[in-house]
C-alpha cells in the first residue's frame, strides 16, 4: 500500500533490543530532496536503525515507510526506491568494476544497453576510470568504498542511505563523493547519512538528527541546532547535547 505523504523516509516507534534497547521508539522523517546527517556517539543505534530501513533488520516494533510505501507490507517496493551502502561494502575481488557494475545492474533487471552508460558516468565522475579494467582484488579501502557507490547508484535510487561513507577516503575521493551526493539531492533525490566527521554535517546537510541510547534527542538546522546550545561549533553542540561537553 502506498500511503504518500512527501516524505522519503518517515520511522514510527522504531524498536530494536539486542538485550538491551539498541533503538528505542525512534521517530524520526526525513523529507524528499534533502541531504539527512545522522550523528551520535558510538553505539547511539544508528546503524542498527539504517539496517532496519535496508530491510536487513526485522525492527521489534514500529513502523519504517520508504517515499510512502510501508516497509514491512512491500518490502521489494520500497527496497526498490532505495539504495544502502554498509560502511564495510562487500565487493567480489575476482570481478573488475565494470563486471561488478553489469552484476548490480543484472541483479536489478536493468538491461546492458542502459546499464553500460550508467556504470560508465559513475566510473568517470569517481575517477575510477583508469581501473575499470583491474580487478578490485588490488584496489585500495577508498577505491573500493567508491566502487561500491556507484553500485548502489547503478539502479537510480530516489533514496540513498550511506553507513559512513567519507570515512578512510583521501580529500580527492571525499570531495567527488560529497559531490556525487549533492547531485543526487540537486537532482531530487534524498540521502541520508551517518557520520562521525562532524563538518561533513556541517557543510552538506540540511538537517541533522543526534541520536543517543537509540531516541533522537535533536534535530534541526546547524543554525538550530546551534540555538540549542548557545552557538559554538557543531562539535560544541554536539558535545553539549550528548552530556560529554
Ligand atoms: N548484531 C548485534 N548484536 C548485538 N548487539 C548489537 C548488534 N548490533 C548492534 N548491537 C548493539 O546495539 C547498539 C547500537 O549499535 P549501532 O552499531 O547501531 O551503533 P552506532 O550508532 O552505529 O555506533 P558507531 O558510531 O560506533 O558505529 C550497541 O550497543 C551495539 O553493541
Amino acid at each position: 500500500m502506498n500511503t504518500d505523504n512527501g516524505d522519503a523516509l518517515r520511522l514510527t516507534g522504531l524498536v530494536k533490543h539486542f538485550g538491551r534497547p539498541a533503538v528505542d521508539n525512534l521517530d524520526l522523517t526525513v523529507r524528499r530532496g534533502e541531504l539527512y546527517a545522522l550523528l551520535g556517539p558510538n553505539g547511539a543505534g544508528k546503524t542498527t536503525t539504517l539496517r532496519m530501513v535496508a530491510g536487513l533488520l526485522a525492527p521489534d516494533a514500529g513502523r519504517i515507510e520508504v517515499l510512502g510505501v510501508d516497509l514491512a507490507r512491500d518490502p521489494a517496493g520500497a527496497k526498490r526506491a532505495m539504495a544502502y551502502l554498509p560502511d564495510d561494502p562487500l565487493l567480489y575481488a575476482k570481478l573488475k568494476p565494470t563486471e561488478y557494475l553489469e552484476f548490480v545492474a543484472g541483479l536489478w533487471g536493468i538491461e546492458a544497453d542502459e546499464a553500460e552508460p550508467r556504470a560508465r558516468r559513475l566510473l568517470d565522475w569517481l575517477e575510477l576510470t583508469p581501473h575499470a579494467h583491474e580487478l578490485t582484488d588490488g584496489f585500495s579501502r577508498g577505491m573500493k568504498q567508491k566502487l561500491a557507490l556507484a553500485g548502489a547508484l547503478i539502479h537510480e535510487p530516489r533514496l540513498l542511505i550511506l553507513d559512513e561513507p567519507l570515512t578512510g577516503l583521501d580529500a580527492a575521493a571525499a570531495r567527488q563523493v560529497k559531490d556525487l551526493l549533492l547531485a543526487h539531492v540537486d537532482g531530487g533525490g534524498t540521502v541520508i547519512l551517518t557520520t562521525h566527521i562532524l563538518e561533513v554535517a556541517e557543510r552538506l546537510a540540511q538537517r541533522i538528527g543526534i541520536i543517543q541510547h537509540g531516541r533522537l534527542i535533536a534535530e534541526g538546522t546547524l543554525d538550530q541546532l546551534r540555538g540549542l546550545a548557545q552557538g559554538g561549533t557543531l562539535e560544541d553542540v554536539f558535545l553539549h547535547l550528548t552530556g560529554k561537553g
